[in-house]
């Protein structure tokens, strides 16, 4: 069976300096999901024009967007940027002059031009759970992601809390803390 090989991180995207090129259809669903997930990420947005969804949205989380068209100077002290223009020859130089910088760069809906894939997101309080289907299926991502929001209660975070003001009671003795955790927490893989 084939194997989905990549290798999720939990970035802290408040820290670090995201591009967004594009003002559209596409720019504004990475933009979404990506501020649903993380509404503190740092994210400039530069297009040549804007939908209102986008300019909405970027208001209410303060995300700066710019008027322009794309330019190499853009990806000075970028992290990560998202290329999702309209015009494919501007997705793949934003996605050559990335490379050039070792910038990770994902160009929408374009896996073989992208070093990472936007994947399906549930957060439950502290609880995050991260959904690929190796780029197979965006839509099964998508369901994938529906499916869990609805069966993993909101009351997961109560859990995440209690156990973290436990694990502190045992900080002293590492070898002790994880036997009282394993303890603890077998049955809750018991139905
Ligand atoms: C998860 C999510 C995150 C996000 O966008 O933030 C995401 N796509 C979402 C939705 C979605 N995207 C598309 C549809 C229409 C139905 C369909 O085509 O299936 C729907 C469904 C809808 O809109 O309802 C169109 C589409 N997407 C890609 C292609 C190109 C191709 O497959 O070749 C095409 C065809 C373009 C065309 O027709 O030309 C490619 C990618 N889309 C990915 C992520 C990456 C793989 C993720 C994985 O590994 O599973 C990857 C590889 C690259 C990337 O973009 O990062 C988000 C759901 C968020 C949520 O709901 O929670
Ligand atoms: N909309 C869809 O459902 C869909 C589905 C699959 C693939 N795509 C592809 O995704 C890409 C984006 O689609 P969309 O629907 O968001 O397009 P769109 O027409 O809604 O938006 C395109 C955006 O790119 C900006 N742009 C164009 N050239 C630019 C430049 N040189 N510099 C800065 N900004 C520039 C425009 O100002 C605009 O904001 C396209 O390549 C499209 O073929 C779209």
């Amino acid at each position: 069976m084939e194997q989905n090989e990549l290798y999720p991180i939990f970035l802290k995207v408040s820290q670090l300096n995201v591009l967004i090129v594009g003002g559209g259809k596409v720019a504004y669903e990475k933009l979404h999901f990506l501020l649903k997930s993380s509404p503190h990420a740092k994210v400039l947005v530069v297009a040549k024009s804007f939908t209102s969804k986008l300019k909405k949205i970027a208001l209410k989380h303060n995300t700066p967007i710019m008027f322009g068209e794309y330019d190499k100077s853009l990806l000075h002290k970028q992290h990560i940027v998202i290329a999702a223009t309209n015009n494919s020859e501007v997705n793949k130089q934003i996605y050559t002059d990335s490379k050039a910088k070792n910038i990770l760069v994902n160009v929408a809906d374009t896996p073989k031009l992208c070093d990472f894939y936007l994947g399906g997101i549930v957060t439950k309080g502290n609880v995050k759970i991260a959904i690929s289907t190796n780029g197979k299926s965006p839509i099964l991502t998508k369901r994938l992601r529906q499916y869990f929001e609805e069966v993993i209660p909101n009351n997961i975070n109560e859990l995440t809390e209690n156990l973290d003001l436990y694990r502190e009671t045992l900080k002293d003795n590492f070898s002790n803390k994880v036997l009282q955790l394993n303890k603890l927490t077998k049955t809750l893989l018991i139905k």
